[in-house]
């Protein structure tokens, strides 16, 4: 379709407009889901101190070389080291100590025998063992520093810190991380048609559905939620409102509806000639009418086509990157498979389609979520997808067994 701007050329737009968000330094306890602005090193090694990685006993394996099923080795063992014991027992020749997983091994020793190598197992473990099993020299003993040493790069600046990044830092004895800011966004839903979730309906209105939705996925992008709110088709109240995200810090704004060509475009009305902001159209289906731009000392504004399934897949292609950008982030992109279609459909002629879909990972398959085909306003259909299959904009139609690129939202 003549006349449509590129999805690439729009983020490329949108992201040059990023500009990345102050960091602070953070308790690793307080800072979930922040992205490290530099890298966290580790404080110490993991392990902290060599150490068994099974109950049984800490031996010299020289000891022990000759035992086999059928002629055990008796060894005295002369200490016990429980979990979280401090104690280094010297260990002479023909002795052993009781170890359970985790305690540090003792100085003297240079293999764990576990219980099942034994004679005498759990039961009978003080006073002598009868080892069954030769042990090879540094049998289940874990290394000090051999995951970490003390000064490596534990998590990457760029990287979120989830709950596997946290684990490591706090396992790595690293107490503070240096992490972006969480972004704060205001998320406005235009429209005189629009009621609050739950209203009553009548003729001509409908739910505000975009901005439950654009809430959670905002959340969802490790930012913070600084206004949510509703106005008519009025350019005034559009401005008010944008003075007020502005008062309550926004760096991002997200407008809903009212982008397009009619007469009542509130967003439009608002920006539209003043500069700022630019209205363009996007070679996407759906998500074709785009606005984007900046207010102020930098604070980006989007301003998303009102259909609940553009709102859905705009956010994905061009909010949700410049929110992970704004994070200093290092993957901005959803992950992408490809997967074979298991329906067929038919895609709009002359712009990329982002269709809603149910994936199978097992079987990798992919198919519409939406019964209805790819239209933008069936807002029901998107509680079944956890994707979007991406169709280029040659293809007319995609077949049962075509290979098709999905992007991977849920
Ligand atoms: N003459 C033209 N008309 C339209 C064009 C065009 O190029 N020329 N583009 C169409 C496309 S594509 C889209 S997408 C829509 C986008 O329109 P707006 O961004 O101006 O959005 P609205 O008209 O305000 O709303 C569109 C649609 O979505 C519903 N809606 C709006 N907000 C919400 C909300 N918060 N929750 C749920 N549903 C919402 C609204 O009721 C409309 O049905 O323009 C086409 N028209
Ligand atoms: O581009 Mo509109 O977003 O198709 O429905």
């Amino acid at each position: 379709m003549s006349g449509l701007r590129s999805v690439e050329d729009q983020l490329v737009r949108v992201l040059a407009a990023v500009r990345p968000i102050g960091g602070e330094t953070l308790p690793v306890g307080h800072a979930a889901g922040r992205t490290l602005t530099a890298p966290a090193l580790a404080a110490h090694d993991i392990p902290l101190f060599d150490n068994s990685a099974m109950d049984g006993f800490a031996v010299r394996a020289a000891d022990v070389a000759a035992a086999g099923p059928g002629h055990p080795v008796s060894l005295r063992v002369v200490a016990d080291l429980p979990a979280g014991v401090a104690t280094d027992p010297p260990l002479a020749a023909g002795e052993a100590a009781r170890i359970m997983t985790g305690s540090p091994t003792p100085t003297d020793a240079d293999a764990i025998v576990p219980f099942e190598s034994t004679a005498g197992g759990l039961a009978d473990s003080l006073g002598t063992v009868e080892v069954l099993e030769a042990p090879t020299p540094g049998a289940f003993i874990r290394r000090r520093g051999a995951d970490l040493r003390t000064g490596d790069v534990v998590i990457d600046a760029g990287e979120r810190l989830g709950p596997f990044q946290v684990a490591a830092a706090v396992a790595a004895g690293i107490d503070v991380v240096t992490v972006a800011r969480a972004p704060r966004v205001a998320v406005i839903s235009t429209g005189s048609e629009l009621l609050a979730p739950g209203e009553p309906v009548r003729r001509g209105l409908i739910p505000d559905s975009n901005g439950p939705l654009l809430a959670q996925l905002v959340v969802e992008a490790d930012a913070e939620l600084v206004l949510t709110s509703r106005v008519s088709d009025d350019g005034a109240e559009v401005a008010q409102v944008t003075a007020d995200a502005r008062a309550a810090g926004a760096d991002v704004i997200v407008f809903t509806g009212g982008v397009s060509a009619g007469a009542y475009e509130p967003v439009r009305a608002a920006f539209d000639g003043h500069g700022e902001v630019e209205f363009t159209r996007v070679s996407m289906q759906p998500g074709k009418p785009q606005a984007f731009g900046t207010v102020g000392d930098g604070c980006l504004v989007f301003g998303l086509p009102g259909n609940p399934v553009s709102v859905a897949v705009s956010f994905e292609v061009f909010v949700r990157p410049a929110l992970l950008a704004l994070q200093g982030r290092s993957v901005i992109q959803r992950p992408r498979v490809t997967l074979t279609a298991a329906e067929s459909w038919t895609t709009p002629p002359g712009r990329r389609q982002y269709l809603p879909a149910v994936v199978d990972l097992v079987a990798r398959t992919v198919r519409p979520a939406t019964a209805g085909g790819s239209g933008s306003h069936l807002a029901g259909g998107l509680a079944r997808a956890s994707a979007f299959a991406i169709v280029p904009a040659e293809v007319a139609r995609v077949a049962v067994g075509d290979d098709v690129d999905v992007m991977l939202v849920g």
